[in-house]
């Protein structure tokens, strides 16, 4: 018995809609135009470019990936049922759509593998566009990623991702041939070829049934594909849930599963079912789901759904950006197979199904957007998808941080983006900190409060180009000193999420960069701490007069010099005046090409630095002040380097060149004749 009337296609770089008929109608246009005198006769094409390259990469692949030339024929043919499916309930001149099935039928004898559906099918324009002269965006994807690897590594398990997929039947066919009828038409075309450069599309003779029928001409090293064990296995592993029957030809043994998991109770449902039907939906071969969520609800919209979560971001891999992976029924019935409305965007790396009884069946995709129940179904999602993630927060901290690594990046765009969930993401996000000794991502805005001392008003950060870089920086001293945590901001998104945070608990998001640094109570105490002895020191050598030669020296390259209430060793650092870009900001403001207005900065100085003592006492003889001077510009100039930013480089190496030729003259004085 077949239990519904719907449909999953997995989706892909570019799934095509189901609503509406297939991307050929558009597409084929310009070629109809220009053959259609010659649509009676055998005509010959060559392959695109890009098709042809994969073509080749195909045929001479190895053989430990081959089935998935079976599993790509597969999925075309589910998803040519799907859409068969769905005009048969909504035009009424194609109600009678008969029996929606697969047959593939291993001829032995022929060495051939014939697979069969009775799905939409293919007008001769769709067949020459969809099958080798349309440039598929995905083909130059899949080859570029492909060519990043050497070819006997390359996961050409892939190929399903990229919409290429029907390519895939050259990795055991030296010669495939396509009969199809499309159900708009009453005649059929037979498309033939080798693989190499070029195919032929030509009339078929005679009545042909609805559908396609994929003859492929096995290769020597292929035959096993032409038996009934190898093609059970196949489907067993690749494609149980394609919620069509699959049936053994020539006689009728089903041999998929066709279950409709999300409608089960959630404990009847094997981990080894759920596994399986994340790689019929997400094409990724055998891969296992970092997590999954599968939520029935009845009341107020009733739907089913299952989500799963990749163990991996493409997206980190230089992959295009992904496409949405959840697909929309509508009482079973495929309305849409990358459906946006159901999640937000920055949850595109999910895959799952979402199955509704609420829903019409022609909602098109126009009206989803202002569809109540999908707003509902949307908003119940979210937050299931919210308190499945704290679970495995608390209850798998190892997969959680598995998922920070991955797809951390997106949960703080959401952050950034969605200002009516921020608060729950807010406690998702996860940062880099001076409480860790390395770069893991694993400290929440909770776990640093929990550890703060109490009467600590802020949360403070510090961004940076990498760990090492924030590390050095010298406003970090007093923090140290006191025993203040700081969350370290090392990813570029990181200064973002705080500023669109601001605060969090009531607690204000502070960098520690910024001029109105204000520490918790202690810090009073501390400074009185001071050893008495520097304040002398600085009166008596002329502490104002450092600062006001570094004044004269800087200019207006700084807003400010002054004393540092905040360093311990080092003898400077810059700070951000109120209000300003962080420094960390304006790197990435101008790494994006973004205007960013030169912030003046204030240079502090540190007035118990050895250094700064020093020249403190040299101010008794005016004589070194234009030495000060280039000291100031260079401390000026190591603290901007520290930060990642190059200030002026022939001045600065000529500054050091002086001071090198200076230090030398001390060890050595040149004895001029
Ligand atoms: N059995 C079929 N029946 C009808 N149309 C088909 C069939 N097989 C392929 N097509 C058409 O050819 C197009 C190209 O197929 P191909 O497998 O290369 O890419 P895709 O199906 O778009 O992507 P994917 O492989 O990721 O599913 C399909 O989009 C579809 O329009």
């Amino acid at each position: 018995m077949v239990w519904y009337v719907g449909c999953i296609p997995g989706p892909g770089v570019n799934p095509s809609n189901v609503v509406g008929t297939s991307a050929g109608d558009v597409t084929s246009r310009g070629i109809a135009d220009m053959t259609a005198e010659h649509t009676q006769e055998r005509q010959e094409f060559a392959f695109q470019a890009e098709i042809k390259q994969l073509l080749h990469l195909l045929s001479h692949s190895l053989y430990q990936s081959r089935d998935i030339a079976l599993r790509e024929l597969i999925s075309n043919a589910s998803d040519a049922l799907d859409k068969m499916r769905f005009v048969a309930l909504t035009d009424e001149s194609q109600r009678e759509a008969g029996p929606l099935e697969i047959v593939i039928e291993p001829r032995a004898a022929e060495n051939q593998l014939v697979i069969r559906d009775s799905g939409v099918g293919m007008t001769r324009d769709e067949l020459v566009t969809n099958l080798g002269t349309i440039a598929h965006s995905g083909s130059g994807e899949f080859l570029k990623n492909l060519s990043s690897e050497s070819k006997d590594k390359a996961d050409l398990s892939l190929i399903g991702q990229f919409g290429v997929g029907f390519y895939s039947a050259f990795m055991i066919a030296d010669k495939v041939e396509v009969r199809t009828r499309s159900y708009r038409e009453e005649k059929g075309w037979e498309w033939e070829s080798e693989g190499t450069g070029r195919f032929t599309v030509e009339p078929v003779e005679g009545p042909l049934p609805r559908g396609a029928e994929i003859v492929l001409h096995l290769k020597d090293d292929a035959k096993d594909f032409a038996t009934p064990e190898r093609i059970k296995e196949i489907v067993k592993r690749y494609s149980s849930f394609v919620p069509h029957p699959i049936k053994l030809g020539p006689g009728d043994e089903v041999i998929n599963d066709q279950k409709p998991i999300w409608v089960e109770p959630k404990r009847q449902v094997t981990d080894e079912q759920y596994q399986r039907f994340y790689q019929h939906l997400s094409h990724h071969g055998d891969e296992k789901p970092l997590w999954h969520l599968h939520v029935s609800v009845d009341s107020p919209i009733q739907f089913h759904a299952v989500l799963f979560c990749p163990p991996t971001n493409l997206e980190r891999f230089g992959f295009p950006r992904l496409e949405h992976g959840v697909s929309l029924c509508a009482k079973r019935v495929l309305v849409q197979n990358d459906c946006r409305e159901l999640l937000p965007d920055y949850l595109r790396f999910l895959f799952g199904l979402v199955d509704s009884e609420d829903l019409p069946l022609n909602v098109s995709r126009e009206t989803l957007q202002d569809n109540s129940v999908i707003r509902r179904i949307r908003a119940s999602l979210l937050k299931s998808v919210f308190d499945r993630l704290d679970q495995l927060a608390k209850d798998q901290p190892e997969v959680f941080q598995t998922f920070v690594d991955q797809f951390g990046v997106l949960i703080k765009e959401g952050a950034i983006v969605d200002p009516i969930n921020r608060e729950r993401l807010s406690k998702l996000i996860r940062f880099a900190s001076s409480h860790n000794t390395d770069a893991t991502l694993n400290v929440s805005l909770d776990d640093y409060l929990a550890r703060a001392p109490e009467g600590q008003k802020r949360i403070y950060f510090l961004g940076g180009p990498d760990l090492a870089a924030i590390k050095k920086n010298p406003n970090l001293e007093i923090f140290r000193k006191r025993n203040l945590e700081v969350l370290y901001l090392i990813e570029p998104i990181d200064e973002f999420v705080m500023n669109a945070l601001g605060t969090h608990a009531g607690k204000l998001l502070t960098s520690i960069d910024s001029d109105d640094l204000e520490l918790p109570e202690a810090a009073a105490d501390a400074e009185s701490d001071k050893p008495k002895e520097a304040d002398e020191k600085k009166a008596e050598a002329g502490f104002a007069r450092v600062l006001e030669l570094f004044r004269q020296a800087i200019g207006d390259r700084v807003r400010e010099v002054r004393e540092s209430h905040r360093l311990t060793d080092s003898p400077c650092c810059l700070v951000n005046s109120d209000g300003g870009f962080t420094m960390q900001m304006q790197r990435i403001l101008k790494m994006a090409n973004k205007d960013v207005p030169e912030m003046s900065r204030i240079l502090e100085v540190n007035p118990a630095s050895p250094l700064i003592r020093r020249l403190c006492n040299l101010t008794a003889n005016t004589d070194h002040d234009a030495f000060i001077k280039q000291c100031g510009l260079q401390l000026w100039s190591n603290a901007l380097i520290l930060e990642g930013v190059t200030p002026d480089a022939e001045e600065l190496v000529g500054r050091i060149q002086g001071f090198m030729d200076e230090a030398a003259d001390k060890r050595s004085p040149l004895i001029l004749s």
